[in-house]
């Protein structure tokens, strides 16, 4: 993550010192008439619905151990309370939003439970729900183990199967599943793409999968996870004190996370700092402050709610002398090639910092604050002095600074609108009024045939980017690069942006004019500005650089890939490098070596 002096602070908690009451939990749950209707049988499996390398028995296993019921509830939309600038700053820590049904998180499959029985379980919330209808309903997903199906007082039923493909063909014929999957089509055939050629068939059930794993926090439950994990802890006198008495701080320090930006539909990273003081002799278990907070990062959200409602939820479940949260996040800029074909610089990240506080954290000019940042600062976390949000800072997600905007495509706009329905959000939320308009000003960035009008001339041939100054044909050649040149892509599989950086190198003779950079700038976003996957932008880059300059070409791309980051595998920093090479680079190594010795050393700031 980039370092902290260019943070913009966006937060002023307010100087009141007063505490929010807790909010009640308000179970959300949509009741379903009928099961005989597969549009209205909602079914969950035990599991945050992609973790592969994970038996579902174990999942099943943690969660009984935990003594956790493996329900989920059904979606239902879920209604903020239209909070105006002037509210947050009244309200530095919001009541958390009601989670209703405990469930396992991503974290509970990894703790190392693995393949402790053969169980393959599903839950299903059902009114009138019987064993007999449940197992007429399911097994159509495969065999059901006999003797396995129950259902409780509250109409959820647990089904058994005996093999983990029917769980998952079970979750795929979930209603808002099958909602996404048929909107994302309508976006792909928008992008004037072909829904049947082989690389986007999977395209659409991985999109809902992804989106529905971003906003599983939405059926999580904080008090679950905080209880059976406050463990008392001698020293620590309720309330009393700069510190709460002899406890001190705790400070859990670098905690990232994605959340889904509720204005573009874009996943932004997160950077969490926590601190409390803790009362009444007892603490919280490290991890579920991680585990708090990831609740509500995975959600539909913005910066300052999300800090809010983490403290919000720690407080009220640790009842601390105090909590406060900061927040570092990053955003993607929205590519525009009307800019960045002149502008290689494109790509950069909208920072903005936050901050919530309660209790004793509850006025930011408290002594206490600086404990925590001083602490913060051991790790080289500089958080600069606070100031109010102002503003510029309101409109951080850069899809709504966008001006234009391109011709209202109705039914793409409707397919972003039933996305978010089935996500369980409420379309008439004042935040989500132009979410599907922003997702869409993003995404058509994409469009198959958008750069090609612009940049035909270079890439079919019809514009010579060499100049040839007098008869070089038996002039030495010599290896010419071109490092760092930006680029951003769209994930094909997972229709997630990926970006970073192409290098191309090839043989260009004494006396001739090496292609413009800019040619090779336009040629990076045409193949870069689509639907794409890694490797292939790359060859497609050297192929064509390769009518232009000879034959002899190498091309290493550098990239970040969101579906490899905020969701799915989850792997924070990783990246990926590809190479194509054409012509005398693929048999002269010292040329390679060369060429690749110039390559500067890659960080990105966001990935
Ligand atoms: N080779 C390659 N793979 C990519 C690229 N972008 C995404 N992928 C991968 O595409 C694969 C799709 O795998 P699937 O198993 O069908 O989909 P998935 O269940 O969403 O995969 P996970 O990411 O492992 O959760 C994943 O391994 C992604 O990491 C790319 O540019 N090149």
């Amino acid at each position: 993550m980039a370092e902290e002096s260019n943070w913009t602070k966006g937060y002023n908690p307010p100087e009141n010192g007063e505490v929010l009451p807790v909010d009640k939990e308000v179970p959300v749950v949509k009741v379903v008439d009928q099961l005989q209707d597969d549009s209205h049988m909602l079914v969950e499996s035990s599991t945050k619905i992609e973790v592969p390398d994970k038996s579902y028995s174990s999942i099943v296993m943690d969660l009984k151990e935990s003594g956790l019921r493996f329900s989920f509830p059904a979606l239902a939309p879920h209604k903020y309370p239209p909070k105006s600038h002037e509210q947050q700053v009244n309200h530095a820590c919001p009541p958390a939003s009601a989670a209703e049904v405990p469930v396992s998180s991503s974290d509970d499959v990894d703790n190392g439970k693995e393949g402790k029985a053969d169980s393959f379980s599903i839950c299903i919330r059902a009114m009138k729900a019987t064993p007999a209808l449940l197992e007429n309903e399911l097994k159509k997903f495969g065999p059901i183990r006999s003797n396995n199906i129950q259902v409780n007082k509250v109409c959820v039923g647990f089904v058994e199967f005996e093999v983990a493909s029917a769980v998952q063909k079970a979750i795929e014929g979930e209603p808002e599943t099958l909602v996404i999957k048929d909107a994302v089509k309508i976006l792909l055939q928008g992008l004037g793409e072909d829904i049947n050629r082989e690389g986007l068939l999977k395209t659409p059930l991985r999109v809902a999968k992804a989106l529905r794993e971003g906003t599983r926090g939405y059926k999580q439950n904080v008090k679950d996870i905080v209880q059976g994990a406050l463990f008392p802890e001698a020293g620590l006198e309720s309330g009393v004190g700069h510190a709460g008495g002899a406890g001190g701080l705790v400070i859990v320090r670098d905690l990232d996370f994605f959340s889904y930006c509720e204005s573009c539909l874009l996943p932004f990273q997160v950077k969490c700092h926590v601190c409390y003081v803790p009362s009444g002799q007892q603490v919280l278990g490290l991890s579920k402050v991680s585990r708090v907070a990831n609740v509500f990062a995975k959600r539909l959200q913005d910066p300052q709610r999300l800090a809010d409602e983490v403290c919000s939820a720690l407080q009220h479940g640790i009842m601390p002398t105090g909590v406060a949260v900061i927040l570092q996040c990053l955003h993607i800029h929205f590519p525009s090639f009307e800019s960045t074909c002149l502008d290689s610089n494109h790509l950069g990240w909208v920072k903005l910092l936050v901050t919530s506080g309660s209790g004793v954290f509850k006025n930011e000019k408290a002594d206490i604050w600086g404990d925590f940042l001083s602490l913060l600062k051991l790790r080289d976390i500089n958080v600069e002095s606070t100031h109010s949000r102002n503003s510029a800072d309101q409109c951080w997600c850069p899809s709504r600074s966008f001006s234009k905007t391109g011709p209202a495509n109705v039914g793409m706009n409707a397919a972003v609108a039933s996305i978010l329905r089935s996500l369980g959000e409420d379309t008439s939320r004042k935040e989500l009024v132009g979410t599907p308009t922003h997702f869409l000003k993003w995404l058509m960035n994409f469009k198959n045939s958008n750069l090609e009008m612009k940049l035909n001339g270079i890439v079919h041939g019809t514009i010579d980017p060499f100049k040839i100054s007098g008869d070089a044909s038996d002039n030495e050649e010599h290896v010419h690069s071109e490092l760092n040149l930006s680029f951003c892509s769209q994930c094909e599989h997972h229709i997630l942006p990926f970006h970073g950086v192409v290098h191309i190198g090839y043989f260009c003779a004494e006396g001739v004019n090496p292609i413009g950079k800019s040619h090779l700038q336009s040629i990076v976003h045409f193949y870069g500005f689509k639907l794409q996957v890694q490797e292939r932008l790359t060859r497609q880059i050297a192929e064509t650089v390769s009518l232009l300059s000879g034959g002899d070409v190498m091309v290493v791309v550098e990239a970040n890939h969101t579906c490899m980051i905020s969701r799915g595998i989850e792997k924070f920093g990783s990246n990926t490098a590809t190479i194509a090479v054409l012509g005398r680079f693929s048999t002269d190594p010292a040329a390679r070596a060369l060429f690749l010795e110039r390559i500067p050393n890659y960080s990105s700031s966001g990935g």
